[in-house]
């Protein structure tokens, strides 16, 4: 059953669409992913979602809740994850999330989510003195005091370090699996490929791809890599005329081609023709980051990226318009 429907959702500022007929639906139970490179559209659309951006035109519902109209009782539904900035430095875990649970009728135990968190050992630490890490625990946490059915996870992972990443993911996954739907938005290709059941790929507004990630990949018309090493050069011309390559690199000494069995075999062919013999000979199965470099035309955004907005500044005027 769908909890979230979005249908043709549009926002622009100043005269440019940077939401442009967005659709999906997430299914109840599900980690549904948002995928696209910086600027995409996918914090404006997720905060639609999330009733703190009001859409120009199309809807959105929530557990059958208008996100504007019903932002009080959608409260009870949706869990959003902290903003950093909206939490004192000095306050401590505690505190926080005794504040928090006082925003709701009916909170959960905060005690059994810090257990679960594992933030038992930090509940007097001030907030300026959590590690990435563990701030991010203390967001989900915050985001499932309300005892949510659906919860919005923002570039959550962002400037985390790998293992930090990973203990996150590891959370994301027992959310889910405690019965509440996730709303992931990410830049990770590794992220999204490892926890989302499905994923829509955003580019200039637009959904371009709405599928699982094994799907994503498959439908992609670079479906699989092959790489070598020859042993003698090979012709430019032959090789831009492979069938079906879609892109053809040369990264040192090694020849990387991406394109679907049919290019595989003209390569052996091509090889054989000319006696050349290739070391390292690799084929498999193209990435997510291959199909998104396909679906968008651009190079999937990189962990660099993501750090790099960690220190960029916020988008400010959005928060001019919302509705809490
Ligand atoms: N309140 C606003 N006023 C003007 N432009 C905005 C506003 N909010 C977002 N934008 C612009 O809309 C576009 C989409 O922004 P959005 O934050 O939704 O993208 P995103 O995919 O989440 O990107 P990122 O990954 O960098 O956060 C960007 O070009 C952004 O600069």
């Amino acid at each position: 059953m769908a909890i979230v429907e979005v249908k043709d959702l549009r926002k622009a500022y100043g005269g440019r669409n940077v939401v442009d007929g967005v659709s999906f639906t997430v299914e109840e139970g599900e980690i549904f992913g948002i995928l696209g490179s910086n600027g995409a559209g996918k914090t404006t659309t997720v905060e639609c979602v999330e009733g703190l951006r009001v859409p120009d035109s199309g809807t959105v519902s929530v557990a059958g809740l208008d996100p504007v109209r019903d932002h009080d009782r959608l409260t009870t539904v949706l869990g959003a994850q902290l903003q950093q900035s909206e939490l004192q430095p000095k306050i401590t875990v505690r505190e926080a999330l005794e504040q928090y649970t006082k925003f709701y009728e009916h909170p959960a135990d905060w005690r059994a989510l810090v257990g679960r968190l594992g933030l038992e050992e930090k509940l007097t630490t001030r907030f300026a003195a959590l590690s990435g890490g563990q701030r991010q625990r203390l967001s989900i946490a915050l985001a499932l005091i309300g005892n949510p059915r659906v919860v919005v996870l923002d570039e959550l992972t962002t400037g985390l370090d790998p293992r930090a990443r990973r203990d996150t993911w590891q959370l994301i996954e027992e959310v889910r699996d405690s019965g509440v739907t996730v709303l992931l938005v990410t830049h990770f290709m590794e992220e999204a490929q490892r926890l989302c059941d499905r994923i829509a790929v955003i580019d200039q507004g637009r959904v371009a791809a709405l599928d699982t990630p094994a799907g994503l990949v498959s439908r992609s018309t670079a479906s699989t890599v092959i790489s070598f090493t020859p042993s003698q050069p090979l012709d430019q011309d032959e090789l831009d005329r492979l069938p079906q390559a879609v892109s053809i690199e040369r990264r040192a000494d090694r020849i990387v081609i991406n394109g679907t069995d049919e290019t595989v075999d003209a390569v052996v062919s091509l090889l054989a023709r000319h006696r050349i013999t290739a070391a390292r000979l690799r084929v498999s199965d193209a990435t997510l980051d291959d199909a998104f470099l396909d679906l968008t035309g651009s190079a999937a955004p990189d962990a660099a990226d993501a750090e790099a907005d960690e220190h960029a500044p916020a988008h400010t005027p959005a928060h001019e318009e919302r509705t809490r």
